[in-house]
């Protein structure tokens, strides 16, 4: 386990010093006075972190008890120093005696049976005692702190492999796994988790213990300034394909979303009878008459200053619009696919023939299971063995099957091309008022004027993901779809754009 000039039995130290802090940081009354902590070890370098939070626990006085899984000479070297420095202070006993129920409960439960290194469910004694557990927690007794990932879910999926532990608290060490971020169609495992850095280097990431995941961060202000002698073609034309008379509010927020992001100018692309509704909502974007394909074709075929498209929102289906789609995508450029674009896709294998590298597809669950029937099937399916199939893997393996860019939203969105790249972009509580009629609109319009900008499909989709959050945070709560695109003024100034 040694990274470098630092050895393993060094970073099992500061692995289980990161847990006691991380403990006592959250809940400062456990400071008050010395308590009753109960430590489960288990047959890896998880249970030697545990064997480490025993003794500096007791050290501080607590009064603890250490139950072991499995035979601890087979443990491997620094768990079993660990574990021998232990048994010096206290007993050791076999996991099969360790029992939870409101009376007996300790102050504290310590998770360390596995970590990264699970492979397969939990078995008896611990599927009970993972079921005792949480129970006796939903009663309101004792917290529950997991070492690293809370045993029983997968460290690079986030899925439960069978029963798991719920833990208030988990605690993992110099970076994030997958298993933290991602979501499963499981419930969530851990209320909240903390890094604690346990000194290895920031890069590069293969000297990350475990899995890896890229988070997205926020994109450069250079890379959204505007400055200089541009004039607004410089900065480029995006235009939205809208829906029928009625249903041009998606289509409106998506121009609105590619306006403020800071596309240089914005069509809204209607049908004749839409347009009046399109206008009458509208100042700084534009309007043009595209009652058919060949209207598409006509009006911005030969005028590549268009050089960024979005199509879906409310858009509707049937064979005009399968026509019109078919039309858009033969022209080759930057071109972003939404809702309704992605049900045409769903049904028309030629349509998704002519999907390329320039495309960016941002299904959400349903419309990702419409298009990619057997990655959803596989993603549904209970997981029994690690590493489990994860949002992240088929994101990725869907980015490769279309050639182009996947952007499957939810509580937790993933971006992935078909080079292989992937980014998350985890949720918490303010993330989660973008379930709101429209956001995704908005996201599409982002994107769509990221695009136009000239930022290539996956960058676009990864900046306009971390902006649309950012907008979220900085409004808060009671947020609707409108609010985005009239909050990102704000992110900006907070960039420093
Ligand atoms: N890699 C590093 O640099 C560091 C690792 N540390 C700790 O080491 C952990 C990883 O240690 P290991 O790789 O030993 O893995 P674990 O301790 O997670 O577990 C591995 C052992 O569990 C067994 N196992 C897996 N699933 C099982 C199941 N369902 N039932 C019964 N046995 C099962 C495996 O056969 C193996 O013996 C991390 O999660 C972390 O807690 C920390 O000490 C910090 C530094
Ligand atoms: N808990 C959540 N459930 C669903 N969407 C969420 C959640 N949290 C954030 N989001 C985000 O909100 C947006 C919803 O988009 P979408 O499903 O297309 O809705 P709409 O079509 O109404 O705009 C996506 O960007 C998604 O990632
Ligand atoms: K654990």
């Amino acid at each position: 386990m040694a990274q470098g000039h630092v050895t393993g039995r060094v970073l099992m130290e500061r692995a289980g010093r990161g847990v006691c802090d991380a403990v006592f940081e959250a809940w400062p009354d456990l400071t008050e006075q010395a308590g009753r902590a109960c430590i489960l070890c288990g047959p890896g370098n998880n249970g030697g972190d545990g064997y480490v939070v025993a003794r500096l626990l007791c050290d501080r006085g607590w009064g603890v008890t250490v139950f072991a899984l499995g035979d601890p000479r087979k443990l491997p070297p620094d768990a079993r120093a660990n574990h021998t420095q232990w048994a010096e202070m206290g007993q050791v006993r076999p996991i099969e005696e360790a029992q939870f129920d409101a009376e007996t409960m300790p102050d504290l439960v310590v998770d360390a049976l596995f970590g990264i290194g699970l492979t397969r469910a939990l078995t008896a004694p611990l599927d009970r005692l993972a079921e005792q557990l949480a129970q006796v927690t939903a009663q309101g007794s004792g917290r529950v702190v997991a070492v690293d990932v809370p045993s029983g879910i997968c460290a690079d999926s986030g899925r439960a492999l069978g029963a798991a532990v719920r833990a208030d608290l988990t605690v993992t060490f110099h970076c994030f796994k997958p298993g933290h971020v991602l979501d499963g169609p499981e419930r969530a495992h851990s209320s909240a988790t903390v890094v604690k850095d346990i000194g290895l280097p920031k890069a590069p990431m293969t000297s990350i213990p475990g899995p890896a995941v890229a988070l997205a961060t926020a994109p450069a202000a250079e890379d959204l300034r505007k400055a200089g002698p541009a004039h607004k073609y410089t900065h480029g034309h995006a235009v939205v394909l809208s829906g029928p008379a009625g249903r041009t509010g998606a289509a409106r927020l998506a121009a609105r979303g590619a306006l403020r992001i800071g596309a240089g100018l914005v069509t809204v692309a209607a049908r004749a009878d839409a347009l009046p509704e399109v206008a009458a909502h509208q100042t700084a974007v534009m309007q043009r008459v595209v009652d058919d394909a060949a209207d598409l074709k006509a009006f911005f075929g030969a005028d590549t200053r268009a050089n960024a498209f979005c199509a879906g929102p409310a858009m509707g289906g049937g064979a005009g619009a399968r026509d019109m789609l078919a039309e858009l995508l033969a022209l080759k450029r930057p071109t972003v696919l939404d809702a309704d674009a992605l049900t045409l896709l769903s049904e028309d294998q030629s349509l998704r023939d002519a999907l390329h590298g320039s495309c960016v597809l941002t299904p959400h669950q349903g419309e990702f299971a419409r298009l990619f029937p057997d990655l959803a099937a596989r993603y549904a399916a209970p997981p029994v063995s690690g590493p489990a199939c994860s949002k992240l893997d088929v994101t990725l393996d869907a980015a490769v099957q279309t050639g182009s860019a996947i952007l499957f939203k939810g509580a937790v969105t993933v971006i992935a091309d078909p080079q292989g790249r992937a980014v998350v972009s985890p949720a918490d509580d303010r993330t989660a008022w973008l379930a709101t009629a429209g956001s995704g609109d908005v996201l599409a319009g982002f994107i769509l004027g990221l695009m136009a900008r000239g930022h290539a499909p996956f960058q676009a989709a990864c900046h306009a993901v971390y902006l649309h959050c950012a907008c979220a945070r900085r409004f808060g709560p009671g947020l609707v779809a409108e609010d985005l695109p009239e909050t990102l003024p704000e992110v900006f100034r907070a960039l420093g754009v």
